[in-house]
């Protein structure tokens, strides 16, 4: 499997409207074939304005922003989404969902049995292929979603807080498995999240953005090696990039130590 290349030099984002409102400022940043990038940040930030440029579902309004050196206008090709709720059809199995991009598509269903079947093998989802949507727990919903997302072998992979709307435990244990399946597939993902530690946890490099409008705050490389376990959210080296970033957050006024204060948006 190919990975891309992802190329923002000065990306800004204006929404129009009554006054415009911009969401991203200036943003430059050039992602590695096969690398995976978390972009973290407070809500509404505009993180998930990001992953829909490079999904060629928004217009950029100044800058320039590439896929594997070309402009992005519209979908690229070879782009698997996944979101935060599943959107999986709850009429098809979970087979037929997985199969519904090569459908769209009209590729011939034949061709991509085999790699179903892996597909579902690697999520641990072997068993419920017949299944329907409503049969599954909430994490293995995310990961039929993921099978989804790969089938038609994305050279990137873009996900916008896919672990979000799931319970601590099964988050982390999905973390894992996401990790194990990138280590397979090795195409690029750029992962939205609101999670420290799930940023640091997955990624190559953790792309912090400030408070609206989104500029880039700090990029931090995570130099910790893989497979990494989960154990290693223990670490006093995970401990530092965790530390390091939270500073930053605290830096920007978003978050408060002392006692009866909220954080905005940010999730250990
Ligand atoms: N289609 C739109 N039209 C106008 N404004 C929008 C649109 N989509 C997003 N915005 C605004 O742009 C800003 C950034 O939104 P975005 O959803 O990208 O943030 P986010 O960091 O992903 O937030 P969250 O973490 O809460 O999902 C927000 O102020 C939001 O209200």
């Amino acid at each position: 499997m190919s990975a891309s290349t992802i190329s923002a030099k000065n990306v800004g984002k204006v929404y129009g409207g009554e006054p415009p409102l911009t969401a991203l400022d200036g943003i430059s940043l050039d992602i590695r074939p096969g690398e995976f990038v978390s972009i973290l940040g407070p809500s509404g930030c505009g993180k998930s304005t990001f992953l829909r440029c490079i999904a060629g579902l928004e217009e950029i309004s100044s800058g320039s922003l590439k896929a594997d050196g070309r402009d992005i206008a519209g979908p690229p090709d070879h782009v698997g989404m996944v979101f935060q709720r599943d959107a999986l059809l709850e009429w098809r199995t979970i087979e037929r969902n997985i199969m519904l991009p090569i459908e769209f598509a009209k590729k011939p269903l034949a061709n991509y049995r085999q790699a179903m079947r892996e597909l579902l093998a690697l999520a641990g989802l072997t068993d419920f292929g017949g299944k329907y949507p409503r049969q599954l727990s909430g994490g293995m919903r995310q990961r039929a979603a993921i099978c989804r997302a790969l089938i038609d072998q994305p050279s990137l992979l873009l996900m916008d807080e896919p672990f979000g709307a799931l319970d601590a435990l099964t988050r982390d244990q999905m973390n894992a498995e996401l990790q194990r399946i990138w280590l397979e597939t090795r195409n690029t993902v750029v992962f939205v999240t609101h999670g420290i530690a799930e940023a640091v946890y997955l990624a190559d490099r953790v792309v912090v953005l400030s408070p609206r409008p989104g500029r880039i705050a700090d990029i931090i490389e995570v130099d910790l090696p893989r497979p990494r376990k989960l154990a290693v959210r223990e670490t006093p080296e995970f401990g530092r990039y965790t530390h390091r970033i939270r500073a930053l957050f605290h830096d920007m006024g978003l978050i408060h130590e002392e006692p009866g204060k909220v954080d905005e948006g940010v999730a250990a």
